[in-house]
């Protein structure tokens, strides 16, 4: 069966820095699949490199069988894969309706025009409010901007998921919060994934191992394992690699 990721032989280089050292990973369809590491072991570099934001030095990024590597984000967005990123920054006048509204326009290619069908619209309205009650943000009238943090990453959690995209890439959904933030976006990433392929990158230990049905653990730019939960928690070069590194594995 064809993966939803298939990386083969994948490496980049900044200058002189070998980052990444021929990473071979596959993540299969409709699995939620974590990449851990200690710090610096190039799991953000991975992550940009099959988004589109990195170009790699070498290898092939592959997309449900087809090759992406090298292709601009918004080509890779438009063949299915979505990343979360901070729309609230962007756009913080917005209210959260309006944001989930416009990312459910934007991949289908139609844009707010005067010949759009009205009901076309305010169907897309009635679904971008019950996604907004559905991600628990507590104000739908609210400029994103003024919205709580946690609410706020909500919205980029639906923002991901709006646009129906059959991958999802989340980098580090959980960073900054505190326990029942981190909780409340964990249940969410759980229920918004649901039928998806999801690939996280993540240091919360609870939330990996509450999310991901693979793991595969990233050090000094190569995979040391990649399996099962139970299967990370109890290999040894997993352990290792994690001895003195600041984030323990639970
Ligand atoms: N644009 C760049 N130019 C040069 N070096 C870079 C660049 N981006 C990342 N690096 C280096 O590549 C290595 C891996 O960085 P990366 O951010 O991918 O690690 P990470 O596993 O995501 O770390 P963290 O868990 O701390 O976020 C680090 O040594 C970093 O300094």
């Amino acid at each position: 069966m064809t993966a939803a990721i298939e990386l083969s032989g994948i490496s980049k280089s900044f200058g002189p820095l070998r980052v990444i050292e021929g990473v071979d990973l596959v993540i299969e369809k409709s699995s939620r699949h974590a990449v851990i590491g200690p710090n610096g072991a190039g799991k953000s570099t991975l992550f940009h490199m099959i988004s589109g934001r990195l170009d790699v030095t070498s290898g092939v990024v592959r997309l449900f069988g087809e090759e992406i590597q090298n292709q601009k984000p918004h080509r890779i967005a438009r063949k299915g894969l979505s990343r979360s990123f901070q729309i609230t920054n962007l756009f913080p006048r917005l209210t959260a309706i309006e944001v989930l509204t416009s990312a459910m326009l934007w991949p289908a290619g139609v844009r707010y025009d005067f010949w759009s069908p009205l009901a076309r619209l305010r169907d897309l309205h009635e679904r971008a409010a019950a996604m907004a009650r559905d991600l628990g943000i507590a104000s739908t009238d609210t400029p994103s901007g003024l919205l709580s943090y946690a609410d706020q990453r909500a919205l980029e959690l639906g923002v991901a998921v709006a646009s129906d995209a059959r991958v999802i890439l989340l980098d580090e959904p959980t960073a900054g919060m505190n326990r029942d933030e981190a909780r409340r976006t964990r249940d969410l990433i759980l229920s918004t994934t649901e039928g998806r392929t999801l690939l996280m990158v993540e240091h919360d230990m609870d939330v990996v191992f509450g999310i991901a049905d693979r793991i595969s653990v990233l050090a000094s730019g190569r995979i040391i394992a990649s399996g099962t939960p139970e299967e990370i928690r109890r290999n040894a070069a997993v352990q290792e690699a994690y001895l003195g590194a600041e984030e323990e594995i639970a």
